[in-house]
This record gives C-alpha cells, sequence and structure tokens, in this order.
C-alpha cells in the first residue's frame, strides 16, 4: 500500500490521550494518514540556536508518524515572517499596498525549503504519494525533484491565487510558477483561483490548461482542479446540539442571551475586513434607533502572525476602534462591540454560533473560511440565523443561501444586517437547507478523498 506523506509549515500535533487536535482539515488528514500508515513532516513550533545541526525529530502517535524540525530564529524571520507573510500572504490577498519585498527574505523562503526537501528525502520510499500544503511550500516539490525524487507529489493552495497583474508585482513571480509546474496535481479552493492561474501562465506565454483537467507548462504536464474545503460538517452540527444542552456552557453566556448578538469569529488578519466590520455594525446601529440596546457584535478575534508589523499594527488599530464605537454609543447596561482576543474551543464556538442570529463572515478577500461554514453547521434546523457573507470569501462560490455582501460597502453591509435580523422564519429555514445540504455532502473527508483520488489518478510524468 502506497503511503501518504503530508507537507506544512505547521503541523496539528495531537494531544497527550493521541487524539487528533481540534479542527476538520487535521482531522481528515490525520483519517486518512492512519489509513495509509502515513507520516506528517514540518515545523515543530519551536525555536533552534543558529549553530544547532537541522534535524528531524520523529515521533508516533495514534498510528501516524510525525516527522518535525526545529527552525533557527533567522529562517523563521525570512522564511515564515518574512517572503511567505510578508510578500506571499499580502499579494495573495490583492494588499500589494502591504507587501514588504526584501530579497534576502526570498533567500531565506527558499532556504527553508530546501531544508525541508534534504530532511524529507532520506524518508521517502518509492511508492510514497505526497501531499503538499500551502503557500509556504511552493518550491517544494521542484527541490525534491532535483534531488531525484519521482513519486507522485499533490500541491494544495489554501489561499486564494491573485489575477496576473497582481502576482507579477512579486519579483520572482516566474520562479513560483515554475516551481507549481514540479507537482503532479495543483489544486484551489475555487474555479476563480484555478482560471486566475491558468492567466498567468498565458501572460507570461509558458503554459495554458488543456483539455481533461490538465496544465501544460514550463515542458511539463500536470493535473489541476478545484477542491473547495470544508469542515466536519456532521461534528460541528452535534458539538451546537451538546452546547446547547450544556447549562454550564448556558450559564457562561446568560449576559449575552438577551441581546441579537451578531457574531464574527477571525484570526487578527488585515484580510479578514475586522476594521470595516466594525464600521458597518456602527452605521447600522446609526440606521436603525430600535437597534440601540437591544443588538451586539460579539467578535472574537484571536492575535495571529504578532511577529509580523502589519499585524501588530492592527491589534492596536482594531481595539481603538472597536474602543471608539463603544465609547460613543455606548450605554451603561450595554456594550456594543464585544471584542475578545481570546481563541476558544470549538465546543463553545460551536455554542456561540447557535445563539448568534447573524454571522457576519466579511473578509476582503480569503481563500475559503471554515468559520462561515461551521456557523451555517451549528444553527437549529428550526430557527436558524442567516449568514450574512463577503462575496470575496472562497465560501461564498458554494453557500448560496447566504445573504453576500460587498466589504468594503458600509452601508450595504449595514443594511444587510438589519435584513438577516428582520428575515421571516421560513425565508430562513430555506436558505438554511440549501446551504446544509451543501455541507453535508461536501464534508473536509470528501475534500480530503477527492484530492487523494485525483492525485492517485494523476500520470507521474517525473517517473
Ligand atoms: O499558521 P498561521 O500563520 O498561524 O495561520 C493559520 C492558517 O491560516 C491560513 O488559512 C487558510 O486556510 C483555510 C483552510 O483551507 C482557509 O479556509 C482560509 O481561507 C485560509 O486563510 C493559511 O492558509 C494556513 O496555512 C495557516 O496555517
Ligand atoms: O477562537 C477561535 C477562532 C477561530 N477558530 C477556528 O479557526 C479556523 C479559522 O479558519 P478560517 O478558514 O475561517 O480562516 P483562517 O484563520 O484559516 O484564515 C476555524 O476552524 C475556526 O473554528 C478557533 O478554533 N478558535
Amino acid at each position: 500500500m502506497a503511503r501518504l506523506i503530508v507537507v506544512s509549515n505547521r503541523v496539528p500535533l495531537p494531544d497527550e490521550h493521541g487524539s487528533p487536535p481540534p479542527g476538520g482539515m487535521a482531522i481528515a488528514l490525520n483519517a486518512a494518514l492512519k489509513k495509509k500508515d502515513g507520516l506528517w513532516m514540518g515545523w515543530s513550533g519551536e525555536v533552534k540556536g543558529e549553530e544547532e545541526p537541522p534535524a528531524l525529530i520523529t515521533r508516533e502517535a495514534g498510528g501516524i508518524t510525525y516527522a518535525l524540525t526545529d527552525l533557527a530564529q533567522k529562517d523563521l524571520d525570512e522564511y515564515y515572517n518574512g517572503f511567505a507573510n510578508r510578500v506571499l500572504w499580502p499579494i495573495f490577498h490583492c494588499r500589494v499596498d502591504l507587501a514588504e519585498y526584501a530579497r534576502q527574505e526570498m533567500s531565506g523562503y527558499y532556504r527553508v525549503n530546501r531544508l525541508f526537501a534534504d530532511l524529507l528525502m532520506p524518508l521517502l520510499q518509492e511508492d510514497d504519494v505526497i501531499w503538499v500544503h500551502d503557500y509556504h511550500l511552493i518550491p517544494l516539490a521542484e527541490e525534491l525533484r532535483r534531488r531525484g525524487c519521482r513519486n507522485r507529489i499533490g500541491f494544495f493552495l489554501h489561499i486564494p491565487w491573485p489575477p496576473a497583474d497582481i502576482l507579477f508585482t512579486v519579483p520572482i513571480y516566474d520562479t513560483l510558477l515554475r516551481g507549481l509546474s514540479s507537482y503532479d496535481l495543483v489544486g484551489f479552493h475555487t474555479g476563480y483561483d484555478l482560471s486566475n492561474f491558468a492567466e498567468c501562465l498565458r501572460r507570461e506565454g509558458c503554459g495554458d490548461l488543456v483539455e481533461g483537467g490538465f496544465c501544460r507548462a514550463y515542458g511539463r504536464l500536470f493535473r489541476c482542479g478545484v477542491f473547495p474545503i470544508s469542515i466536519d460538517t456532521a461534528e460541528f452540527e452535534s458539538l451546537a446540539d451538546q452546547a446547547a444542552r450544556d447549562e454550564a456552557l448556558q450559564e457562561n453566556y446568560r449576559r449575552i442571551a438577551g441581546y441579537d448578538v451578531v457574531i464574527g469569529v477571525d484570526r487578527l488578519d488585515y484580510s479578514k475586513g475586522i476594521d470595516q466590520r466594525i464600521v458597518a455594525f456602527r452605521r447600522f446601529l446609526q440606521a436603525n434607533d430600535h437597534r440601540i440596546g437591544k443588538t451586539l457584535l460579539l467578535q472574537i478575534t484571536p492575535k495571529s502572525r504578532s511577529e509580523v508589523p502589519e499585524y501588530l499594527a492592527m491589534q492596536k488599530d482594531v481595539a481603538e476602534l472597536a474602543g471608539r464605537v463603544n465609547g460613543d454609543l455606548g450605554t451603561i447596561d450595554w456594550v456594543p462591540v464585544h471584542y475578545i482576543n481570546q481563541s476558544l474551543g470549538r465546543p463553545e464556538l460551536a455554542g456561540l454560533y447557535r445563539m448568534a442570529r447573524v454571522g457576519l463572515v466579511t473578509p476582503l478577500r480569503d481563500g475559503m473560511n471554515l468559520v462561515a461554514k461551521e456557523y451555517v453547521a451549528a444553527q437549529n434546523p428550526h430557527d436558524p440565523g442567516v449568514l450574512v457573507l463577503s462575496r470575496f470569501a472562497g465560501a461564498a462560490r458554494e453557500l448560496e443561501g447566504a445573504v453576500l455582501v460587498n466589504p468594503y460597502d458600509p452601508e450595504s453591509m449595514a443594511h444587510a444586517i438589519e435584513r438577516a435580523l428582520v428575515m421571516p422564519q421560513d425565508a430562513r429555514i430555506e436558505r438554511w437547507r440549501a446551504m446544509m445540504a451543501r455541507l453535508r455532502e461536501h464534508d473536509v473527508y470528501r475534500w480530503c478523498d477527492d484530492f487523494l483520488s485525483c492525485l492517485h489518478q494523476a500520470q507521474n510524468t517525473a517517473r
């Protein structure tokens, strides 16, 4: 049986009992890895001394082998905080204005990819199938091929692929495009991402899509496809049901239970449109006097990538904005914006999603956005809340029952919030059923199976 090797920057390690960590993708990949005697390789999350030689520490847990490497601070700064999160992340999210390109950081990015390839090569067996995840590791297949690797290698991009004129602002965009052509399958969340990718190849004159789900570029033929990631839908439904019956949890929520709750859940990231959302919520309150004192925005926002300057600046800006709205509009017994910088566990999130009458998911741009899907899966089928969703989230391509909004237009967002709050129950149920049918059929296990079966079919032209 061919083994499955998953490679990603972060590795979701199991807890001390060997259970997979929370997160639909981690659970689905864990299940696939267990079936296939698999191995998951990536960064340990630890920093090593500059002088310590690179090494892989392997450990077994729950039927899976984890192969982890520490990174030196310089590697982390240049590869993760630098090129990945100060060039690729902003540019792929169409924020050219925030990109800070430095040649040294780009070198660090390639150095860490070479390090991953060096460490992985000795572990590989002839029939292993390799699945590489995300923008941190675009060059990995090319590096593995250089070292003689002839295995099938798939790549999945979790963030959007940008339009050609935006990608071309990365000084080494052609190296990235060429790097992807070393894979046997390249997967995206949406058809828009795939067509942007193809447009980049065409404009560069180095390739195009060809019949049958293939792409020909840089002299190689490889598969390309659309694989929208999803959640463990059944698990989220059941977590929300349990939360609704959990007296301790309900007691915790007592203080907000009497209000109409509008919920936002996002990492503190500029791509998520959190400040635009707070501005829109303020407009909504100002335009709807009768909501004053009755409706609140519960914004759960764990801090993220705090070593990257743009993220650090955002921490201050969003906190100040929330404080200003509360200062201007709040009263002694009502705080309009509950802004929380903590990461909550899934059972608690599921309960809060269920309690909220509106899920406000308004990224400026997002690969998929799993929160949108979780909000839907957590609703009470007899009295569901309404999802207000940015048209620029990958999830908008699938969740047709959502109220779609333009996150750059605060007035239309304010209007959408009011529309969601007054929507009659039968309309809410109809919208929810359509979205839930999609999520039940296309859960994260389906995503994983679809990608892997396509990768198994992919003709390995490197063999
Ligand atoms: O690892 P971090 O730097 O802390 O960031 C967390 C993850 O953020 C990104 O998530 C993306 O993947 C989601 C699942 O496919 C998708 O729904 C979302 O739209 C994306 O933003 C990133 O791509 C991951 O690699 C990070 O681990
Ligand atoms: O306090 C929190 C906030 C978020 N999440 C989870 O983080 C994921 C966020 O994924 P999404 O695709 O929405 O965005 P990303 O952060 O990956 O860009 C979702 O599964 C959330 O349930 C969580 O577990 N606790």
